[in-house]
């Protein structure tokens, strides 16, 4: 096992920015040890006040949409052009990749991955995405607590894992291609109504017609939503990673949103009720480990299953069961 400090250590090196003590602290919060768990949420009760102070930006699109390029782009206009220190996380509990996605993408992700107003993290390899999601929000505590004020949140725009990001992040910016349908792309419904922008990518070349197009059919799409409770209505964009342009564009569109949701203090309640989200959600997680790890329902879990397998035993009944063990 590698080394560990006392909580104070941690806690020091994180508010001194020490990006080494950061990566530390996340791996204890990732880690599955009940020891290294206990040591974590020491570290991140310390650093609490000192976090909260980011904008939280999720950033979703299937893959091919050019996720990783646009990070690398987007990611060196803001600390460039906005002098931002920006943090990357990723959710992506599908990855097979190792080391998740972005350290595979680490390439394509080169100038961001050497600049020192930059870090970024991969996803946790063999996790649930519970497991993932919760790691994932504590990270953002230590990261916001290290002096990042932007802290952007990947994940592949396949289906679940938007719901846990989405639930995390003040702004939700959907990545979409020109020209390819929504249904193409596996874009759910769902998804679309969640996003606060729309950027469509690899605007440049020949495709900037198409993109051109594709902006005015997502934003007349999106007009056809109802008001979002924030007063926010959801804006489209066009951008090249390749070429670098309409990425200013799309930092106007995040800080317009940021003023009027601050002012009308949505931006406040969203979080609050995040905050909310995550303790049931950490509850929730706590009880069913507890379940699964008590002594008993190992013993007789096995059994009950069959059981219900073959049909002597209703599900509910099962359940019952099992759950008055605890
Ligand atoms: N023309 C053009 N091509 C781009 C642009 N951005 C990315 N690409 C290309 O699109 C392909 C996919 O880009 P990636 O950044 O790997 O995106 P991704 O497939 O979404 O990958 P993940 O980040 O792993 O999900 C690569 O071949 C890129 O070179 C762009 O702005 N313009």
């Amino acid at each position: 096992m590698a080394k560990r400090f006392s909580p104070d250590k941690y806690v020091d090196g994180i508010l001194a920015g020490d990006r080494v003590m950061l990566s530390r602290a996340i791996t204890l919060v990732e880690s599955r040890l009940p020891s290294d768990q206990e040591l974590a949420q020491q570290v991140i009760n310390q650093v609490l006040p000192k976090a909260g102070n980011s904008v939280r930006i999720g950033i979703t699109g299937v893959p091919g949409v050019g996720k990783s390029t646009f990070i690398e782009a987007f990611g060196n206009y803001v600390i460039q052009e906005q002098g931002k220190k920006l943090a990357v996380l990723a959710i992506d509990p599908t990855s097979q990749r190792t080391g998740g996605s972005i350290l595979g993408d680490k390439t394509r992700m080169e100038l961001l991955s050497t600049n020192p107003q930059a870090f970024i993290r991969p996803s946790p390899a063999g996790k649930s995405l519970g497991g993932v999601t919760r790691s994932t929000r504590e990270s953002i505590i230590l990261c916001e607590a290290a002096g990042f004020d932007v802290i952007f949140v990947e994940t592949v725009g396949v289906g679940q894992s938007e719901t846990a990001v989405h639930a995390m992040v003040d702004f939700f910016l959907l990545l979409m291609l020109a020209g390819a349908g929504d249904e193409l792309q596996g874009i759910k419904r769902g998804i679309m109504e969640m996003a606060d922008a729309i950027a469509i990518t690899k605007s440049d070349g020949s495709n900037i017609d198409k993109a051109r197009v594709a902006k005015a059919e997502y934003q007349n799409a999106l007009h056809l939503y109802p008001m979002a409770a924030s007063g926010w209505l959801p804006q489209v964009s066009t951008c090249s990673a390749l070429k670098q342009t309409g990425l200013p564009d799309i930092w106007g569109t995040i800080s317009d949103y940021l003023e009027l949701t601050q002012q009308n203090g949505f931006f406040q309640q969203k979080r609050r009720d995040q905050n909310l989200q995550w303790m049931y959600e950490a509850i929730r997680q706590g009880l069913e480990e507890n379940f699964y790890a008590h002594q008993q329902v190992k013993q007789q879990l096995p059994g009950i299953a069959e059981a219900v397998k073959t049909g002597q035993k209703s599900a509910f009944a099962a359940a019952a069961e099992l759950l008055k063990l605890v």
